[in-house]
């Protein structure tokens, strides 16, 4: 199944409840993905658990909290107390991944580890078991509108081997500069769950961009059976 996750990141902030409910609906968004920056992790400040709270109220499409935070042992519960769906943390920032991953879980959360461009996935294998998605950054975390990084393709490949190879329902997000003309090579390498944020909120209607997006990514999975390789 794949699955569009509009990023409010390119939304305008002063407008999210609007902006959430733009893209929702019948065909629309999956899930809202919602970048968290801590100005310390990434180079950006966004928002936090607050503003979590009132999207949440403010649209009936789960959120998709994606924390570009340090410390994000501490702060992953509150984002799922917040009212989100699914929390990724970064392997890169956590103390105890596994422990962490657990607690989102145990708290009604799917529990979700992001990989910035240069963290391999290999020395996290034996981690997959313990999460429900695993996060490919295709560029590096902070912004969004930025070109997409093809020389991330070949670790989507590895990662969707390492899925396939384990027999686990995992999802693979992709995110960062996924657009009609990248979201295909991300599909075919293996992704089925693709964040974009300047492909959508910077159409002229976003709701039409998400079903595109989702028309082509369709296309290549299901030529594919569903699994790529
Ligand atoms: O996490 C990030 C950036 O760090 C992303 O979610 C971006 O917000 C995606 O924006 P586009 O690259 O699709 O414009």
């Amino acid at each position: 199944m794949v699955q569009i996750n509009p990023s409010i990141l390119s939304a305008d902030f002063a407008r999210l409840a609007d902006e959430a409910q733009r893209v929702g609906g019948p065909e629309g968004a999956d899930w809202l993905h919602v970048d968290v920056m801590d100005n310390h992790f990434v180079p950006n400040l966004t928002l936090g658990v607050p503003v979590v709270e009132s999207l949440r109220k403010a649209t009936d499409t789960p959120l998709d909290c994606h924390l570009m935070i340090e410390d994000p042992d501490r702060w992953a519960p509150q984002y799922v107390e917040a009212g989100a769906g699914s929390v990724t943390f970064h392997v890169e920032a956590a103390a105890a991944p596994v422990r962490l991953a657990r607690e989102i879980r145990a708290k009604g959360a799917r529990a979700s580890m992001a990989l910035r461009p240069a963290t391999p996935i290999e020395p996290y294998e034996d981690l997959l078991p313990e999460l429900d998605m695993l996060l490919v950054m295709t560029v590096e975390p902070g912004f969004g509108g930025q070109a997409f990084l093809d020389v991330m393709l070949p670790k989507i490949r590895r990662t969707r081997q390492l899925i396939d190879k384990h027999g686990l329902q995992l999802w693979l997000q992709v995110d960062g500069g996924v657009s009609a003309s990248t979201i295909e090579r991300c599909a075919e390498a293996g992704a089925d769950v693709f964040v974009a944020g300047s492909a959508v909120y910077g159409a002229d209607d976003p709701a039409a961009a998400v079903r595109a997006l989702r028309e082509r990514a369709e296309k290549v999975r299901g030529a594919q059976g569903g699994c790529a390789h």
